[in-house]
């Protein structure tokens, strides 16, 4: 949220511009156990950028009328499209970087940007080659599912240079189904139960990730190694939902955050908002692979969020050491 050094909320800016770069920088990462992914070739890097700028100089626009010191947001919109073209980073969070910084030093009155973007997917198709089935870089399908997102706020720094104030990076609308070894039980039960205790239920569950780096330039200069994608957060949500068989979400979501946070010493938090859709049971499977019908749960949705640091390792570590000892 932008304000100023006063404490007034202040800002305006562009929305759903989006921006279609295509062959962005290559992004290469070191691969980790649960995932396949470990390169981008970002043949098509498009997102979705929300922009807002903030800063005193911009006062008298609101409380005067005076536009002299308004950059318009059409202008903000063109500006974003064309220096997206320069842009030679292969990061979500560097190219927010990067049209922050330039935004900064084009308009000297103003001190503090907001922008965040959430990335387009756009997956390789396999099409036959000479050597058996293999991605082509012409064709790609636009993908509905999860995608990546990440969002941060720049100031002016002393020496009139950006700094990041603050920095998020996500995994948005994950949708997940484990069709069994998920239960709820020995929850509260007095006059207002009505929920029976599931011992294996179709658990369906709408998961955002975000996450945040001890040091920002992690997440700017991907060269380090230190950069944590997506998709490999993506691909340990699933692994760990597949490993173990859990008794809540927020069982489920602690165990994703101890793999997370256990993988990629590098972050300093993450963070859950999840969503319960688990299947309504129609016919009751009868065991094992048996046939079972579901069908959509009906609103309201229950939902979850829950934040863990560093600390929640040691925690748990302690927590063996005792029951070693
Ligand atoms: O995993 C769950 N956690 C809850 O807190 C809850 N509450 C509920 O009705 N179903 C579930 N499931």
């Amino acid at each position: 949220m932008l304000k100023l050094s006063c404490g007034r909320t202040l800002y305006y800016g562009k929305g759903d511009v989006l921006v279609y770069r295509t062959y962005a920088g290559p992004l290469e990462t070191p691969p980790i156990p649960e995932s396949t992914f470990s390169e981008s070739r970002n043949v098509i890097f498009a997102h979705n950028v929300k922009f807002a700028v903030s800063g005193e100089s911009l006062l008298t626009s609101f409380t005067e009328g005076d536009n002299r010191q308004i950059v318009a947001t059409d202008s903000m919109k063109n500006f974003i499209l064309r220096h997206a073209a320069s842009f030679d980073g292969s990061t979500t969070e560097g190219l927010l970087a990067f049209l922050a910084e330039r935004f900064l030093a084009a308009y000297p009155h103003i001190d503090r940007v907001e922008l965040s973007a959430d990335r387009i997917p756009f997956e390789s198709l396999v099409v036959p080659g000479p050597g058996g089935y293999m991605n082509n870089d012409l064709v790609y399908r636009r993908s509905h599912n999860d995608h990546a997102s990440a969002g941060m706020e720049i100031v002016r720094g002393p020496s009139f240079g950006a700094e990041i104030a603050s920095h998020w990076c996500g995994l948005s609308e994950l949708q997940l189904i484990k069709i069994s070894g998920s239960s709820f039980a020995g929850f509260i039960r007095d006059e207002y139960t009505t929920l029976p205790e599931a011992h294996d239920r179709p658990l369906f569950i709408f998961l955002d990730l975000l996450w945040r780096y001890e040091d920002p330039e992690d997440a700017l200069r991907p060269e380090r190694g230190r950069y944590v994608p997506a998709e490999q957060v993506r691909d340990i949500a699933h692994n760990v939902f597949y490993e173990f068989a859990t008794p809540s979400i927020q069982y489920l979501i602690w165990l994703i955050g101890q793999r997370l946070l256990t993988r990629f010493p590098q972050l300093a938090e993450v963070r859950f908002e999840s969503n319960n859709r688990t299947w309504e049971t129609i016919v009751e499977p009868k065991g094992g692979d048996a046939p079972g019908v579901f069908t959509e749960p009906r609103p309201p949705f229950g939902f979850q969020g829950f934040s863990m640091t560093k600390d929640d390792l040691l925690a748990v570590r302690d927590e063996a050491a005792e029951a070693q000892a």
